[in-house]
């Protein structure tokens, strides 16, 4: 599951209404159908064959209901804040040479350590309605040198007092975090487990079209006003590709009526996932850990939304403060290589060449319903729709195959430019690997926004 879209502006205290399961906006009998599992006949066998890697489209997962943790209790939605990755090497920078640490202790220091005593010091400026937007770092290397020196643990408490005197001693430097607005921290004791069940995902459900037509809504009053952006708060929630009844689409829309789900901040090295689980013959989606989590951690998961703005992507700047931060919490999808297929092969004579080859047919072929198979399109997206539009949308299909194949070399050499400017010591395999994930990456947004442009065209029928 990704989120869809992110604020350019500081975080709002927005309230919700708490709901307890999904509510339909619109098409609700039609919704639901997309939102009904269908298990292929050869569940078993398929689910076996994804486990050795030798099956390609994703199969539905199927989960028993699992009760949610209960905020107040073994969760708390509370302030958090965060740092970025330039203060991430700063406090690396000031960390003594005369403690012995290795780079994966000193991450460990400011990822475990650091943050979560970090969010427990602001924790009372939840609901005062005067929450600073920056808070200082020194208080909370000081409690972490207090707590060390406690428990015996001499190690820490030296290094604390390294950093608290390189901090005075660099006093241009601002050692601050910075405020992500309310998120969700555990708070159970003993933590939670591994692959261990926190919420599901609720919200308002939309179909495709309807979520378009309310988002231009939404950008024709902002063109017509100086107000700033709103935030958002909406998922997708994709059926898997490997559905009896192929893929499709709806988004999940937490701005008013939601869980604490929707207060869950983005990691760039997260402890939990949003996945789409099948639940009692229905899809949902669901937050679960990926690694055990201490009580006092925070709890986050990769938000992996995509921008295709630039100012957008640059505004969005990350405050997960891990070892791999990507910098910002959108990726970036507007420029460089992948692009380079789609403008090379598939330019305005070649589209148009491919709606007519399709109207002339008027029909579905065998070859048309085998590749639109291969892309995971199956009944759930395409029934009604007129023989010359499944037609044409076998020719996409095979356009984004095509693409595929061609698309990661394309991104390695664009990489390879790029970090050559900066770097000289390249790991060609983990590169390789990188552009075959990104273009990987391609093909889903493309096979998204067919889905999403299938459905706005779909009414009219
Ligand atoms: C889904 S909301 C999360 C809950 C939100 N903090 C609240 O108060 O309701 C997404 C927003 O939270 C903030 N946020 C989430 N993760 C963040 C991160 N890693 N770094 C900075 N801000 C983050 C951003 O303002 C973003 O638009």
């Amino acid at each position: 599951a990704r989120m869809t879209k992110a604020s350019l502006v500081p975080p709002v205290t927005r309230k919700y209404e708490v709901i307890e399961k999904y509510l339909i906006v619109a098409d609700e009998e039609e919704v639901q159908r997309k939102m009904r599992v269908a298990l292929p006949d050869d569940y078993s066998e398929k689910l076996l064959s994804q486990k050795n890697g030798t099956e390609n489209l994703e199969i539905p997962e199927v989960k028993d209901y699992q009760r949610r943790k209960v905020p107040g209790d073994e969760v708390l939605e509370q302030e958090v804040y965060g740092i970025d990755p330039y203060t991430h090497n700063l406090l690396r920078d000031i960390m003594p040479a005369d403690v012995s640490l290795s780079s994966a202790d000193k991450h460990t220091f400011i990822e475990e350590l650091l943050l979560n005593t970090l969010n427990k010091q602001v924790r009372d400026f939840t609901g005062s309605g005067n929450t600073p937007m920056v808070y200082p770092l020194k208080p909370v290397i000081e409690e972490i040198q207090k707590s060390a020196e406690e428990s015996g643990d001499r190690r820490t408490a030296k290094m604390c007092l390294g950093m608290l005197k390189a901090m005075r001693s660099r006093p241009e430097h601002n050692y601050v975090a910075y405020r992500k607005g309310l998120g969700v921290v555990c708070n159970k004791k003993g933590g939670f487990g591994m692959d261990d069940f926190v919420i599901e995902f609720f919200g308002e459900v939309y179909p495709s079209w309807r979520w378009y037509e309310k988002q231009d809504g939404i950008k024709h009053i902002q063109n017509n006003s100086e107000d700033q952006a709103p935030e958002f708060y909406n998922i997708m929630l994709e059926r898997p590709k490997g559905d009896r009844d192929g893929y499709d689409l709806v988004f999940v829309d937490a701005m008013h009526k939601a869980n604490y789900a929707s207060r869950i901040c983005h990691s760039c090295n997260p402890n939990c996932e949003a996945k789409v689980t099948a639940v009692d013959g229905q899809y949902q989606i669901g937050v679960y850990t990926v690694r055990p989590i201490a009580e006092g951690e925070e709890i986050t998961f990769d938000y992996n939304s995509v921008t295709e703005s630039k100012e957008e992507h640059e505004a969005s700047v990350c405050l997960c403060g891990s070892q791999v931060c990507r910098g910002s919490y959108l990726n970036f999808s507007g420029e460089g290589a992948f692009e380079k297929v789609l403008m090379e092969f598939h330019g305005v004579l070649d589209r148009h060449s491919l709606l007519l080859q399709a109207c002339e047919a008027n029909t579905v072929s065998q070859q048309d319903l085998i590749d639109l198979g291969r892309a995971g399109l199956g009944t759930c997206l395409l029934a009604g729709l007129p023989g010359w539009l499944v037609a044409y949308t076998a020719q996409l299909v095979r356009f984004i195959f095509f693409e595929r194949q061609k698309l990661p070399n394309e991104i390695f050499k664009h990489n390879m430019e790029e970090k050559r400017q900066f770097f000289t010591d390249i790991n060609m395999d983990s590169e390789r690997n990188d552009a075959e994930v990104q273009a990987e990456g391609v093909l889903n947004s493309r096979l998204q926004h067919l889905t999403h442009t299938l459905d706005k065209v779909g009414n009219y029928f």
